[in-house]
């Protein structure tokens, strides 16, 4: 038998659809649902039944019933009706945009699902961790510092509006990065530089990670989201060790002048150091595992990406097992790793959502569209029924934000 809630339902409407679906045992099937209807014991939950149709019992619950149990709930808090999660602090992992690159749909998405997440965690008494895992080191920086040495040779003149727009200050440095070799050794030289902690590189890339910063806290802004950033250069200091600890267990091997880990099932290695001797995205994100484990005491880890980066986590996760940090994934024990992976946002057209100009959308823009257009349609109505000089500017505004981002939402 299955109990459902009917999606038509307007009032607590339970389905309960009894599993003899084959046509020969229509009569044993309407019998059984008349039976069924007729026998449920009188109770509080339940105002009334009936059979509807072959297979369905519609039961309607008690208004009084709901109404109590959620006045319940406000008063008394989780504890008084819902199970307790057996975990006591989680870390999840969402949004985490590029520092220097534009924040996109994507990241809205994952910026979205993730705040749903920690808030039900939370609402279940449970201390989230949560983290904004930014893109804020790689060799990016190299070509985006020296670019900004040539444009600010004074480091201080560097604001906001001087820089302008990140992403297109990001493009301008890439296209010298590709177009003059000169730069592009420029470049090189500076990442070592940065790695190497050379203070004034140091200063520039502060300045870039901060611009970036404050553009990403507009978005949050908006969507009333809370996050706390550790972005990747914070886990640095701590792989150098992570990796000794890997390599002494045996689980790092040498392939082709880089340092990997072979994973069951997977065609491909992990490459947690690269052939220049340099760390990556999985490298930090063992390091991070291990920190979260360790330092945080985190029990469970919640990842929230696109699909798209699927492979990677299974990798990373299958990687963290070997190493004996987490438990076998079919035992279901804690500490325990998640990804929570979602598809492409794409557009009416069927195609990743760009712009015209195949840009990535601006996230800033989408919000401020969502809410002109929630805004123009509220007035049209507000007009049409001759209420508009009810309303002030500020409930205009609050309305617009309120319903706007919340369809993007
Ligand atoms: N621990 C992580 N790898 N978190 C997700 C990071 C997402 C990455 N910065 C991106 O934009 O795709």
């Amino acid at each position: 038998m299955q109990w459902a809630f009917s999606p038509r339902s307007k009032k607590g409407q339970l389905n309960i659809k009894t599993q003899i679906q084959s046509g020969r045992c229509y009569e044993i099937y309407v019998c059984t649902v008349q039976a069924i209807a007729k026998h449920l014991p009188p109770s509080d939950i339940v105002e009334s039944t009936s059979v509807a149709g072959p297979g369905f019992v519609n039961i309607i619950l008690s208004s009084k019933w709901v109404a109590q149990n959620i006045h319940n709930m406000l008063l008394n808090g989780i504890n008084a009706w819902a199970p307790i999660l057996s975990v006591e602090r989680v870390v999840v992992d969402f949004s985490s945009p590029n520092i220097a690159k534009e924040m996109h749909v994507g990241h809205l998405r994952s910026t979205i699902i993730g705040d749903t997440l920690s808030r039900m965690l939370e609402f279940s008494e449970v201390k989230v961790l949560r983290r904004n895992h930014v893109g804020d080191w790689g060799t990016q920086f190299g070509m985006l510092i020296e670019h900004l040495f040539d444009n600010f040779p004074n480091l201080d003149d560097v604001e906001e509006q001087a820089i302008g727009d990140l992403q297109v200050f990001y493009k301008a440095s890439k296209r010298r990065f590709d177009d003059d070799p000169l730069f592009m050794e420029r470049a090189q030289q500076a990442v070592v530089r940065l790695q190497g902690g050379d203070a004034r590189y140091l200063s520039a890339w502060k300045k870039i990670c901060e611009l970036s910063r404050k553009e990403f806290d507009l978005v949050y802004q908006r969507l009333g989201v809370h996050l706390e950033e550790k972005g990747e250069s914070f886990y640095n200091p701590y792989i150098p060790n992570v990796l000794e600890e890997l390599t002494s267990k045996g689980l790092i091997e040498e392939s082709k002048g880089a340092r990997v880990i072979f994973i069951e099932g997977q065609t491909i290695p992990l490459i947690v150091v690269k052939r220049d001797g340099g760390y990556n995205y999985a490298s930090t994100d063992l390091t991070a595992i291990w920190y979260r484990l360790n330092i945080e005491k985190a029990e469970w880890m919640i990842y929230v990406t696109d699909v798209g980066q699927s492979q990677h986590f299974d990798m990373v996760f299958s990687a963290a097992r070997r190493a004996g940090w987490l438990p076998d994934a079919k035992s279901n024990l804690y500490p325990k790793t998640n990804h929570v992976g979602f598809g492409l946002v794409l557009g009416s057209d069927g195609k990743r959502f760009r712009t015209r100009s195949s840009e990535v959308v601006r996230l800033v823009e989408l919000l401020d569209e969502a809410k002109s257009r929630s805004k123009a349609e509220l007035v049209r109505r507000l007009e049409d029924n001759g209420k508009l000089n009810e309303w002030t500017d500020e409930e205009l505004e609050k309305t617009a934000e309120a319903v706007g981002y919340g369809a993007i939402k």
